[in-house]
């Protein structure tokens, strides 16, 4: 696990930067000139309705698409339009909403795939603590085709703890997963901010969201409409209107 001196803030520069980021398909605009920006050891919630453009956002973020406008900078680096492999060993690394794990490989084996360093003590000691913390240890010698959905879950969470993230992006981590592990995953996540990593989460559960987000954005049609605490969130008209339509 990283420790919180490696995820120090470069001074000046937030972990995660996204400026004025844009993309297109064709004649839609998914993610329409977004700013966002997210201390070391904050939880900021990405939420807002279907088509949003929350996982376009994330694309954007950890290289699966290149922006058409703006820049991403990762502790001021700028890593705009860098492939996902780059991205992911500089610092950002994501969850996807269906895992998406090596199927016919072990669990043991589908964590030491996702280790970025050429040290392999500190892999496998990477892999215990992960293994560990998400208490998935009884399950190490497992294919992952034999695990159910929300072990699968823990899984790629793991993977994404054995990148050495300074950023973590989160998509849908806890939908239809049993509240046993969804306990695990909240737990893993306060003890990971805790060691200064960042966390940018799309949740349609806004149980999850109050319990462990200190911000929350919310997007609608491609942009960011509203911005606050859960309170703010949960009273603020442009919030409503974009939950419950126009009329
Ligand atoms: N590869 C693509 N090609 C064409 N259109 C796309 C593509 N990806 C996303 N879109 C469109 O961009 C818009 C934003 O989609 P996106 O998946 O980012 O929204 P979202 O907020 O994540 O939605 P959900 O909550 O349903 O996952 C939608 O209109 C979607 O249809």
């Amino acid at each position: 696990m990283s420790s919180a001196s490696s995820n120090a803030k470069s001074p000046g520069h937030p972990p995660l930067a996204i400026e004025s980021v844009a993309k297109h398909f064709g004649g839609i605009t998914a993610v329409d000139g977004v700013s966002l920006s997210a201390d070391a050891g904050e939880v900021v919630g990405v939420i807002g309705p279907n088509g949003s453009g929350k996982s376009t956002l994330f694309n954007l973020a950890a290289g699966g698409l290149k922006p058409d406008a703006g820049k991403v900078r990762l502790q001021g680096i700028d890593v705009t339009g860098w492939p996902t492999w780059k991205i992911a060993r500089t610092g950002i690394s994501r969850t996807f909403q269906i895992p998406s794990l090596f199927i016919n490989m072990t669990v043991r084996d589908n964590l030491l795939a996702a280790a970025v360093e050429g040290d392999w003590q500190r892999a496998r000691d990477r892999m215990e603590d992960a293994l560990e913390m998400l208490e998935i240890s009884h399950v190490v010698d497992n294919l992952a085709t034999e695990l159910s959905g929300g072990q699968q879950k823990l899984v790629e969470f793991g993977r994404v703890c054995m990148r050495d993230p300074k950023v973590i992006l989160l998509d849908e981590v806890t939908a239809g997963v049993h509240p046993n592990i969804r306990q695990i995953i909240l737990g893993a996540i306060q003890r990971l901010r805790k060691t200064g990593i960042t966390f940018l989460v799309i949740e349609h559960d806004m149980e999850m969201v109050k319990e462990i987000c200190d911000r929350l954005v919310v997007m609608d049609q491609g942009k960011i409409v509203a911005e606050g605490d859960f309170e703010t969130i949960a009273n603020d008209t442009n919030v409503r209107k974009a939950y419950l339509g126009r009329t």
